[in-house]
């Protein structure tokens, strides 16, 4: 191979085998993790799991107890070496921003700056450019008191950016916002991360902006890596019901398998016969499983509905909730809650005849 393919093929970051051990703790268990130049990766998982924690690593804040960090091919930590934060091509947006109060929008950008030694000459210049590309113009002479939300996250960004990292960090960076400035800037951050084309980790517990943000998903639980790859696979094929949960796949039925034909398959329980598919795993006709649906997917059926009537669950209903865009049903059958949207709310009490689409449904083998 030529030195030139050789570079070509060359991840820019490549964690393998991460560890960190913390009394009898263990937060991070054998961590891996690939990238190639200008992909943004969603770290996704419940709090706890271990997801600052590998930004930390990553970043050099903390060190690890086994396994190695690459970035650019540079070895950046193993457990007997690590390069301090200062000398790593990374740099990191924070949770609550991290501003300091008592300097101007510029010169926090040019904190950045000072750091990466950039020549004086060019900071105002670089400082300009990063504002624009923010969307900050002219508010380089307001102090951090005098910015909107969006804005103090933005220029969080920026005072990231103007380091020039290989790969940029992100833990969290819109869970300080209110509502409706989150999901705005959801949207916004994703467009300017495509825009800039920095290399980039994203750690959330939010799966809409796991989504929006990600080219790829890594979905991370009690310190190990349970599933990752692009979020379209990780929907067709979640690799355990804890990450179909996880994923929204959130109505959960039991029952026993009585056909098995490739990827489709039927279950039984009691009169009632649902289609799904395979979500991961296998088994044989009269084995038990469990089902796994999205309350999105699940609908009442009208008077014309062409489902075979041994093919619909029939849930009492114990109550529903306006949400501004239809109502959220809550359905209970054989004890189990069973949750789906719909126009209209349904009389509390009544029985209710519902339709889930096999598209919608992954089947795992009861232990799985
Ligand atoms: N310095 C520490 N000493 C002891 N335990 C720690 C330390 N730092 C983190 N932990 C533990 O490690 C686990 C992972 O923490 P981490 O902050 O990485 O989780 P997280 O997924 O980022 O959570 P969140 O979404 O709440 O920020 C947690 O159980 C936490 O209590």
């Amino acid at each position: 191979m030529t030195q030139q393919q050789t570079q070509k093929t060359q991840p820019e970051v490549q964690v393998r085998d991460l560890c960190r051990r913390i009394g009898d703790n263990t937060i991070l268990d054998n961590v891996s993790l690939t990238m190639q130049p200008g992909e943004i990766i969603a770290v996704l998982g419940p709090s706890g799991c271990g997801k600052s924690t590998l930004l930390r690593q990553i970043a050099g804040l903390d060190q690890p107890d086994g396994g190695t960090i690459h970035i650019g091919g540079a070895r950046m930590a193993d457990d007997r070496h690590a390069l301090p934060p200062e000398k790593r091509p990374v740099n990191m947006v924070f949770q609550d921003f991290a501003l300091w109060p008592h300097m101007s929008v510029a010169r926090i950008i040019q904190f950045g700056m000072r750091h990466r030694r950039l020549p004086r000459a060019q900071w105002a210049e670089k400082t300009r450019e990063l504002l624009a590309l923010l969307e900050l113009d002219g508010l380089g002479d307001r102090y951090p008191r005098q910015l909107s939300g969006g804005q103090q996250q933005r220029v969080a960004i920026a005072r990231a950016l103007a380091t020039a990292p290989r790969l940029l960090l992100l833990d969290e960076p819109l869970s300080n916002l209110d509502a409706r400035l989150r999901l705005q800037m959801r949207d916004e951050l994703a467009a300017l991360l495509r825009r800039i084309g920095t290399t980039a980790i994203y750690v959330t517990h939010d799966l809409q902006e796991a989504l929006t943000l990600g080219d790829r998903l890594m979905i991370m639980r009690d310190g190990q890596v349970e599933q990752a790859g692009p979020s379209g696979e990780l929907f067709r094929r979640p690799a355990s019901t804890w990450v179909a949960g996880l994923l929204g796949f959130t109505n959960r039925l039991e029952g026993e398998l009585e056909q098995v034909d490739g990827e489709h398959v039927v279950v039984r329980n009691g009169d009632l016969r649902l289609r799904g598919r395979w979500g991961n795993g296998g088994g044989r006709p009269g084995e038990q499983v469990v089902l796994m649906a999205q309350p999105h997917a699940l609908k009442v059926a009208n008077g014309d509905s062409t489902t075979p009537p041994e093919e619909l669950l029939r849930a009492r209903v114990s109550h529903c909730h306006y949400e501004g865009v239809g109502w959220r049903i809550c359905c209970e059958w054989n004890e189990r809650p069973i949750l789906l949207h719909g126009d209209a709310p349904l009389p509390v009490g009544s029985e209710t005849a519902i339709q889930v689409p096999a598209d919608h449904v992954r089947v795992y083998p009861l232990t799985a």
